[in-house]
């Protein structure tokens, strides 16, 4: 609040557990604290429950409006998805039977061309954002589809039920096994336009276009280039995919001769931004990842994907001593899973099949997970000043987490603190533990229409 301010108005004040990242710990737990959240959905403040009849004088509510978190609930940041395809969710949980690019001429083009049809749009875009919202996604990074309108579809279903979006147009204007999937060079630019100014028109405070080249090998040389002009004449988002698999690295390197590296035909064609997340990134060199760190742009690690279809391991580690952003993503339908328990879970999979080769890589811990899922992908998005974690001004995204919902996953025994409760929900808890979902102050999970 600033000094002149009058202040705003309390909608929500929660009492009990919150626990949240910040960047100099991975997991931090305030007990016996009061959290209040403002009309227009923002963190107002975060204090001991002890000043609590002050700030009440100070906020003007009720003390009896307060809303108490039980001894087995707790209030944790909403997840960041950095990396989903809302269009192959009609298929999430199938098709995992081919490498990379056998996987996307067999399953994932022909089923994309049918997002022509808006009804076909309109029915797997519904169930794909109330999934993951359920699941605790309050912000998703999407792909669609080369088609403007069944995106603008998804942008807008991402608004009605409450869940903070960046939406991609797909841009390819090269497809040689389904060519009916593609779009010229002309019809690529054009509709990337129109795309960004009718998204944009809608004032969705929450949903906004992100610019999105499918990977390099889909794309030629002035496709890429007017993508990265589009992308810094309006200082927009940019996503797309590299370095999945090793046969895609070959491939680009004989597509773009002229290029030093795969990142380097991403920088020649101004798309590395720090407004830039990579999908995937397994086989970047250090080189790669310096140029990474250099111009801000984040990796998305997602690796039920990168194991379903076996792409590679991502070493997470070496990319955060690089000082390179990440953040997790399901990457669905490469990723069977919708879940970002299930990406955390992944990712400390992968972590330790690293350690097992290499006995001195040093294994993720589960906090450093929570953090990557949360504040990690906050960062990852550009929209760390907005998301990510408990602080005051942020948006309250928020999950409300019960571990000890009736006929729920989860057993508890005597003596395990709020760590060990934390710790048992990443690894055994699912939707049925998050019992309430808050994006921006309002509550989208249970939905209403339940
Ligand atoms: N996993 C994955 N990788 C890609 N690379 C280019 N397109 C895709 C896609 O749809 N999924
Ligand atoms: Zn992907």
């Amino acid at each position: 609040m600033n000094r002149n301010d009058t202040p705003a108005r309390i909608a929500h004040v929660f009492s009990g557990t919150f626990v949240h990242s910040t960047p100099r710990a991975a997991v931090e737990i305030l007990q016996n604290c009061v959290l209040g959240v403002d009309d227009k959905g923002k963190i107002a403040f975060i204090e001991k429950h002890q000043d609590v009849v002050s700030l009440s004088e100070i906020w003007g509510f009720e003390t009896s409006d307060i809303r108490q978190l039980g001894q087995y609930e707790f209030l944790m940041p909403g997840m960041v998805d950095t990396h989903i395809h809302a269009s192959q969710y009609s298929y999430a949980g199938t098709a995992l039977d081919l490498p990379l690019l056998e996987w996307l001429n067999t399953y994932t083009f022909p089923v994309e061309a049918k997002y022509k049809d808006l009804d076909f749009a309109n029915d797997v875009y519904t169930k794909v954002v109330r999934r993951t919202l359920k699941n605790g996604t309050t912000t998703a990074c999407y792909f669609a589809t080369i088609h403007t309108d069944a995106s603008l579809l998804l942008g807008e279903l991402a608004d009605r039920f409450g869940q903070r979006a960046l939406v991609g147009k797909v841009c390819m204007d090269y497809n040689s096994a389904v060519p009916q999937y593609k779009e010229s060079p002309s019809e690529c630019k054009e509709e990337t336009d129109r795309f960004i100014k009718e998204l944009l028109k809608k004032e969705y405070p929450n949903v906004k276009p992100v610019v999105t080249p499918r990977f390099a090998p889909s794309c030629s040389s002035s496709l890429l280039s007017e993508l990265g002009e589009i992308a810094n004449n309006n200082k927009l988002h940019v996503q797309s995919h590299i370095s999945e698999n090793k046969e895609e690295v070959e491939l680009v390197k004989t597509l773009f001769p002229g290029c030093k590296s795969y990142t380097d035909v991403y920088l020649k064609h101004n798309l590395l931004t720090d407004r830039t997340v990579m999908a995937h990134g397994c086989h970047l060199t250090d080189e790669e990842l310096e140029i990474f760190r250099e111009t801000g742009s984040a990796v998305s690690h997602c690796p039920n994907s990168n194991i379903s279809i076996c792409s590679g391991m991502l070493n997470v580690r070496n990319v955060l001593n690089h000082n390179v952003k990440l953040g997790l993503g399901t990457d669905v339908a490469g990723g069977y899973s919708p879940s970002m328990l299930d990406a955390m879970r992944r990712t400390l999979d992968t972590s330790k099949a690293l350690t097992i080769q290499d006995p001195q890589h040093k294994t993720l811990s589960f906090e450093e997970v929570f953090r990557l899922a949360t504040l990690g992908g906050s960062e990852a998005l550009s929209l760390d000043d907005q998301i990510g974690n408990f602080v005051v001004g942020k948006d309250f995204d928020a999950l409300r987490v019960n571990v000890c919902v009736p006929d729920g996953p989860i057993d508890l025994f005597p003596g395990e603190g709020p760590k060990v409760i934390l710790e048992k929900f990443l690894n055994l808890g699912d939707d049925r533990n998050i019992t309430e979902v808050y994006m921006a102050g309002r509550r989208v999970v249970p939905f209403p229409d339940t």
